[in-house]
């Protein structure tokens, strides 16, 4: 009875979210209304249906650096107080809309301090929203603080991880153009938050090879990896194309270390060439711990049910693949064990047996 699920079956479906970047999920007509409030006059256009066309073209450019560029627009109107709060409510409205009952949302305080805010306003700002619109729209959110990779800030930020993280703030992510910018540059911050107990993921393997998820992994001592793509470098095929495993591959599957892939997003930094070339089909077959996630929902004109639904026509997904996904996000997830383990039996598994009884 493994029907193809359709995207509003999708929507009803409770999801689990581990990547996904505060500024990059703005709604356009919150943009608009925040550059006017806010003195913000460097807009491509003021009309919101033309803003989500334009942030949906620029990002289609195939390089990740030109992808970054269309970011200057969100974090541009994001920079007091009452934006970072409402931007925070409204991504937890709209996950909460989409289905999604656990998120993990990211942003970089260091680029909210251009008008003068301290990187802890940033963080209470952006925490207050969450909490708000977490518990008026039911959604669970945990805060990752990021640092940019081509900045020198990652100890600082890293240690607000730390003083935060019985505020909301999980964890910790590097991110910003991967070439060029190794994550061993921050490898004081990676240090520094292991002996704190503390956990983090980072950008790796999407526009930069192996290299660079070797070291996230085995200098930096990632939880897991951003993208991570790339890994599909380490897995050639025998003669009789059956997948064989590079040791970083192995281990990486061996350890269960958890892979936050990005479909769309993917295609449009030229990290994959189409859905159905997508590395997830193969990683999913050899059961590495794949998640699926959105990246920038505003960028890639997407939503996490729209991921689902892409994969689903890609790959003929049915109920039993999604729960996967869903599961193993949430046994990556940075909360704690118990509380991972009873939104498992408490609201995954019910949500997808309710789902799969309507459907019977
Ligand atoms: O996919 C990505 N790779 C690297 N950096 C990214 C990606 N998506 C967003 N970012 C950057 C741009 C944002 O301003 C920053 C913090 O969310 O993270
Ligand atoms: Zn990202």
């Amino acid at each position: 009875m493994n029907d193809r699920p359709s995207l509003d079956d999708i929507r009803r479906a409770p999801k689990v979210l581990l990547h996904d970047h505060l500024d990059g999920g703005l709604r356009p007509e919150t943009i608009v209304d925040l550059a006017r409030d806010g003195g913000y006059g460097d807009l491509p256009t003021t009309d919101p249906g033309g803003l989500r066309t334009w942030f949906a073209e620029a990002s289609d450019s195939g390089s990740l650096e030109r992808y970054l560029e269309t970011f200057s627009h969100t974090v541009g109107v994001m920079q007091s107080v009452e934006a970072l709060t409402r931007v925070a409510y409204e991504c937890a409205e709209d996950l909460a809309a989409d289905g999604v009952v656990y998120a993990e949302v990211r942003y970089a305080p260091e680029q909210h301090t251009t008008t003068g805010l301290t990187l802890e306003q940033v963080i209470e700002a952006v925490l207050d929203g969450f909490e708000r619109g977490g518990r008026e729209h039911g959604i669970r959110i945990g805060t990752l603080v990021t640092a940019m990779r081509h900045q020198a800030r990652s100890m600082e930020i890293a240690e607000l991880a730390v003083r935060y993280r019985d505020a909301g703030v999980v964890g910790f992510d590097i991110a910003g153009a991967e070439a060029g910018y190794p994550p061993t540059r921050h490898l004081d911050a990676f240090e520094y938050l292991q002996r704190e107990n503390a956990h983090f993921t980072i950008h790796a393997g999407e526009a930069f090879g192996l290299p660079s998820i070797w070291q996230a992994i085995q200098w930096c001592g990632a939880d897991r990896l951003g993208h991570g793509v790339r890994i599909i470098d380490d897995i050639t095929e025998d003669e009789d194309g059956v997948p064989e495993l590079g040791r970083l591959a192995a281990y990486v599957r061996d350890k269960r270390i958890p892979l936050e892939m990005c479909p769309t997003s993917n295609i449009q930094t030229g990290a994959a060439k189409s859905i159905a070339e997508h590395p997830i089909g193969l990683l999913r077959r050899l059961s590495f711990r794949v998640t699926v996630n959105t990246d920038n929902r505003l960028m890639s004109g997407t939503t996490p049910s729209r991921e689902f639904a892409k994969l689903v026509e890609a790959f003929d997904y049915g109920w039993d693949d999604l729960q996967w996904f869903t599961v193993n996000a949430m046994k990556s997830a940075f909360i704690g064990f118990t509380e991972r383990l009873e939104l498992i039996n408490g609201v995954i598994k019910p949500g997808f047996v309710e789902l799969r009884g309507d459907r019977a």
